[in-house]
């Protein structure tokens, strides 16, 4: 009787045996986000040891960021603080903080990097964001650094799954949020080795059709930018699925989204034809010694692949992505075992995969091989035939320079902060990589690009009708 006076749900949850596990942890419960907190400039300053060199973090288009101890040691947090430009201006990277705190206090995910709270200082016309503090540094140091232990493949995965369920998460919440800047340094580390989004300086939140955000124009990073994205109108949340497969083939090849060692230099031009071809393997980073079977490479190549296509409608969106890297983990996390026998079934039949582009469409031709010397018959590449004729012997693919490079959000200030002490060698470094990449990236996006780089980019929705871009 009791069983009958239940309402559908419950008889449902008392009858699923998974509600009878005694071991499982109770289901959280649903909790508001906790109130962002008002912070004072003392405080922070005392916080971050006056600001030090020591509790420096990094530096990044906005300002520079610095460790914080809070709490009497119980909250560690990082201090985002813009730089002071002219007298009584707030410049750019302070609207970007303004843009920063009001996503921020909307949307929270646990695979973002969630803001604390902030402080507003008009004595020193300065705002300093509050933000969760990340101690494994940035996804994109761990695939370029050349002192730390590759990251293996099940790590790649997990990463790349939990920034595409993020980045789905933002496009379908109920204010919908573009983030616009995702990229390998935009994705922090925390203590559990998760995978954060963050900086949300750039993001826009709102439906595409709003006025605000027909009115912004497009910002973003040199490499990880659509090419499509050309005017404020272009917006859609394809331009995240984009920068997105950059983030892919990044983390597929471990090589950079520019990378000047390489021919081509732009991680499309340079992977996208391998993935047509086939030739998966050679995309791989090789500095990874057990490599997953085919059927994860091939999977994550074409979904990189066509997360990049040059045409937004026909890219993906993040639901199908986060079902095919939900896919892919689970054939990379299959028992070793299991991965050792169809590693060894699949040397010996010699799958031999083509990629064709029909229709507009990619699609991946799976042609059953037969035997060693059927392949050579059928003049079938072998993965050492691979590397021979992509990469000649004078340009070595994995000849690194002797300085990890990163792309800076364009949009934002690009240049020596007169504060600075620290990161000026960086910054030049990065203008002699856009002036020397500047003609092979599409001229009109530059050129509108770096006119809109001077006015307040997420400030625009206010001055817009004022400002012509
Ligand atoms: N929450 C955090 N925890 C720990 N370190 C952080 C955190 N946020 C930023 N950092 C460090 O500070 C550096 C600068 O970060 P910031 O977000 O300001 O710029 P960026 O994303 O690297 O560059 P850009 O602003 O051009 O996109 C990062 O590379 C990272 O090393």
């Amino acid at each position: 009787m009791g069983y009958l006076s239940c309402n559908g749900e419950s008889a449902v949850a008392i009858c699923d045996p998974y509600n009878w596990n005694p071991r499982r942890k109770p289901k959280p419960e649903k909790r508001h986000p906790p109130k962002l907190r008002i912070f004072n400039y003392d405080e922070l300053a005392v916080a971050t040891n006056g600001f030090s060199a020591g509790n420096f973090l990094g530096k990044g288009s906005h300002g520079r960021v610095y460790k914080a101890v809070l709490d009497d040691g119980k909250l560690l947090a990082a201090v985002k603080r813009t730089t002071i430009t002219t007298a009584g201006n707030y410049n750019n990277n302070v609207s970007q903080v303004d843009n920063e705190i009001e996503i921020l206090s909307r949307v929270r995910h646990r695979w973002m990097v969630n803001l604390i709270g902030y402080c507003v200082d008009h004595r020193r016309k300065t705002k300093l964001l509050v933000v969760e503090y990340m101690p494994n540094g940035t996804l994109h140091d761990q695939l370029h650094s050349r002192s730390s232990l590759p990251v293996s493949w099940n790590r790649r995965i997990k990463h790349a799954l939990q920034i595409a369920i993020t980045v789905h998460a933002l496009h379908t919440a109920e204010t919908p949020v573009i983030h616009r800047d995702i990229k390998s340094s935009n994705i922090l580390i925390d203590g559990d080795g998760n995978a954060r989004l963050a900086d949300f300086g750039l993001a826009l939140i709102g439906n595409v059709d709003d006025e605000r955000l027909k009115c912004t124009p497009p910002a973003g990073t040199l490499g990880y930018l659509d090419p499509s994205y050309l005017a404020p109108a272009d917006l859609t949340a394809k331009s995240d699925v984009f920068s997105f497969g950059i983030l892919l083939l990044e983390i597929i090849s471990g090589r950079e989204a520019i990378d000047l060692n390489y021919s081509p230099s732009c991680i499309v031009d340079w992977a996208v034809p391998l993935i047509k071809r086939g030739e998966f393997v050679a995309i791989c980073d090789l500095k990874i010694k057990n490599r997953p079977y085919s059927a994860v490479i091939r999977k994550l190549a074409v979904m990189a692949a066509r997360c990049v296509r040059s045409t937004a409608k026909k890219r993906p969106d993040m639901l199908e992505v986060v079902e095919c890297l939900k896919t892919v983990r689970k054939l990379s996390q299959a028992s070793p075992a299991w991965n050792r026998l169809r590693r060894r079934s699949e040397e010996r039949s010699e799958n031999v995969l083509a990629v064709e582009e029909e229709k507009e469409e990619i699609h991946v031709r799976i042609v059953r091989g037969g035997s060693r010397r059927n392949r050579k018959v059928a003049n079938v590449t072998s993965v050492d035939d691979v590397y021979e004729r992509i990469v000649p012997e004078e340009t070595p693919p994995f000849r690194r320079r002797n300085f990890v490079l990163r792309s800076r959000s364009v949009g934002a200030k690009v240049g020596p902060d007169p504060n600075d002490d620290v990161g000026d060698k960086m910054v030049d470094t990065i203008r002699l990589l856009i002036e020397i990449e500047r003609p092979v990236m599409a001229t009109t996006a530059a050129m509108r690009l770096s006119k809109s780089r001077s006015v307040g980019i997420v400030r625009s929705y206010k001055t817009a009708s004022r400002k012509r871009y």
